[in-house]
């Protein structure tokens, strides 16, 4: 159900397809309209009918296929064209003929627009809102009206700002969003206009903010705290140019430091895992900086934090992190301490409580270990067979290496190929294998797990998943130290280990035994390890 003291509006589908790179299919609209519904967001703007082809089928299919639960889908469009009729005008019908409960206009709030954009009047613009507003109420449609650039025009002639508003609303407009389209306000002026617009008026104000200033999130909130009771946002900032106001990040402040309830009960815990679905839905990368959902939103790095969360996890968190679905995570870095150690061993399920001793010298060996180039802080899987072999609950050695060779060949057909072959004892064999690959590491993985699936055959469904090279700069161009991550996974999970070198095939060979340990130490036991 709509909350109707606060209207918290999303426009992902809208403003959020208009980012760079982002195209949404129907099926995948309709798929994020129904996740912003988990969310329980109360407006779901769905595009734009009429307009664009896409958005015109996802309005028709939504009619069957998209059972709200608490959103009312909007339909977004322009008032009527200059010199014609709302009624005559094919777009509008076009909003009618969506057959969505709501509509939200755009229309132009500064002169400039009207004169130079639209090429009209002033007067036949406050005609062209109130015709295509009455039309559609008339029609039953709750509407909005998108005061487009109104910041900036009010900046330029309040007056003429200000008509556009009130126009709107005695046309049965039910709420006047101000825009800030080209994203150049700040928090102080929005605050400042929206308190002026509040004092002399009494109609329902909504605000929609782009992100050029790198404040829309803070410019919808000064809104809110000015009077404004709608707020246009997009999940994870998406939008035109630099986006919009971040839906969660948004919602993470309305709700847990304004205090206002602008979700459903319970629904504030969906926030983490909706955003990561939808950004997965656009295509996008998660931005792992992303307040309230981001994965290093309650990560912490340092070790005198870690020694204080410890006591008490709040003196370095503003929030529970479950309360929006997130987790807290410790990493483990050259800038750990005693605590950070501890603290991660918890994570893993490893209790060092009472292990001082050997705690120490697992704080001393990291950061000597990252001072020759080595990072543990996204190669969990290492640092847990490191600690459980100082602990005295690794694995043991199950092979012992003779050699390994890989060969790469460039043919005369312009064909490359690779070929590793290793040569290990286990179990009192010596055992040879061979194998091909697409590229050097390729192969070696390949020849390993060849040659250990007879003594180990837990690893025949591990297989590698990422790699990654960094050159670290040390000024001696090729002789400098190549850290390579792996990630590795079966079909439960998976995990990332860390190989240094000077010799880029001897860091990947490095990763690749960590990641063959770390699967026999999950292999038969999956509770024994704690790759994601
Ligand atoms: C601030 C925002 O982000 S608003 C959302 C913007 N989103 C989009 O533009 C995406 C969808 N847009 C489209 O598919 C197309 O631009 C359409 C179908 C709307 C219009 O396409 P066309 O008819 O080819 O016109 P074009 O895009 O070149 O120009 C837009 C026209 O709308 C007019 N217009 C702009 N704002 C308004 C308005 N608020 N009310 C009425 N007309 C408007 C412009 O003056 C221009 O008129 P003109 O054709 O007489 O020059
Ligand atoms: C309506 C809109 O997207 C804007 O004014 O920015």
């Amino acid at each position: 159900m709509t909350n109707d003291r606060f209207h918290l509006y999303d426009t992902t589908l809208r403003d959020g397809a208009q980012k760079e790179g982002v195209s949404y299919t129907v099926d995948a609209k309709l798929e994020v309209a129904a996740l912003l519904d988990r969310l329980g967001v109360g407006f779901i703007e769905g595009g734009w009918p009429g307009a664009v082809p896409k958005d015109t089928e996802f309005f028709r299919r939504a009619r069957s296929e998209l059972p709200l639960r608490h959103a009312t889908l909007v339909a977004f469009g322009a008032t009527r064209r200059p010199g014609g009729t709302a009624d005559g005008d094919r777009q509008v019908r076009a909003l009618l003929e969506s057959e969505a409960q709501a509509v939200c206009l755009v229309a132009k709030a500064d002169l400039r627009h009207v004169s130079d954009a639209l090429r009209t009047t002033p007067e036949e613009n406050l005609a062209m809102i109130e015709d295509t507003v009455r039309l559609l109420v008339g029609e039953g449609r709750r509407v909005f009206v998108d005061c487009e650039h109104f910041f900036d025009g009010y900046q330029n002639d309040p007056d003429y700002a200000l008509r556009v508003v009130t126009r709107a609303w005695d046309a049965g407009a039910e709420v006047a969003v101000l825009c800030d389209t080209n994203g150049g306000m700040l928090p102080m002026r929005v605050h400042r206009v929206v308190s002026e617009l509040r004092s002399r008026t009494a109609g329902r104000l909504g605000i929609h903010c782009q992100d050029d200033t790198g404040c829309a999130v803070a410019n919808t909130l000064a809104a809110v705290d000015a009077g404004a009771t709608h707020a246009q946002c997009t999940a994870n900032g998406y939008g035109e140019r630099t986006g919009n106001a971040d839906l969660f990040t948004v919602v993470g402040n309305l709700v847990t430091k304004m205090g206002m309830d602008v979700l459903p009960q319970g629904c504030l815990a969906e926030m983490t895992p909706i955003s990561r679905a939808l950004a997965e839905i656009a295509g996008e990368p998660t931005d792992s900086a992303q307040p309230y959902v981001g994965s290093s939103a309650f990560a912490h790095k340092a070790g005198l934090h870690a020694s204080a969360i410890k006591v008490r996890p709040e003196l370095y968190n503003h929030l529970d992190p479950a309360a929006v679905g997130n987790t807290m995570r410790i990493l483990v870095t050259e800038l750990a301490g005693r605590a950070s150690i501890e603290l991660k061993g918890r994570e893993l399920g490893l209790d060092l409580a009472g292990r001082t001793e050997t705690v120490g010298r697992v704080v001393d060996r990291i950061k000597d270990m990252e001072s020759r180039g080595w990072s543990f802080e996204a190669a969990d899987a290492s640092f847990e067979l490191m600690l459980r072999d100082e602990l005295g609950q690794g694995v043991p050695p199950f092979f012992r290496l003779e050699s390994y060779r890989v060969v790469v060949e460039h043919r005369a057909d312009g064909v490359v190929t690779s070929e590793a072959t290793v040569r290990l004892h286990a179990d009192g064999e010596r055992i040879v294998a061979t194998a091909e690959g697409s590229g050097p590491v390729n192969a070696l993985d390949r020849a390993l797990r060849d040659a250990l699936k007879h003594l180990r055959p837990e690893l025949a469904k591990v297989e590698l998943t990422d790699y990654s090279v960094r050159i670290l700069a040390t000024g001696q161009g090729s002789d400098a130290v190549t850290r390579v991550l792996i990630t590795t996974g079966d079909d439960r999970h998976e995990w990332t280990t860390v190989g240094v070198h000077d010799n880029l095939i001897e860091a990947s060979w490095l990763a690749l035994e960590d990641a063959n340990r770390y699967g026999v130490l999950c292999g038969p036991q999956p509770a024994a390890c704690a790759g994601s």
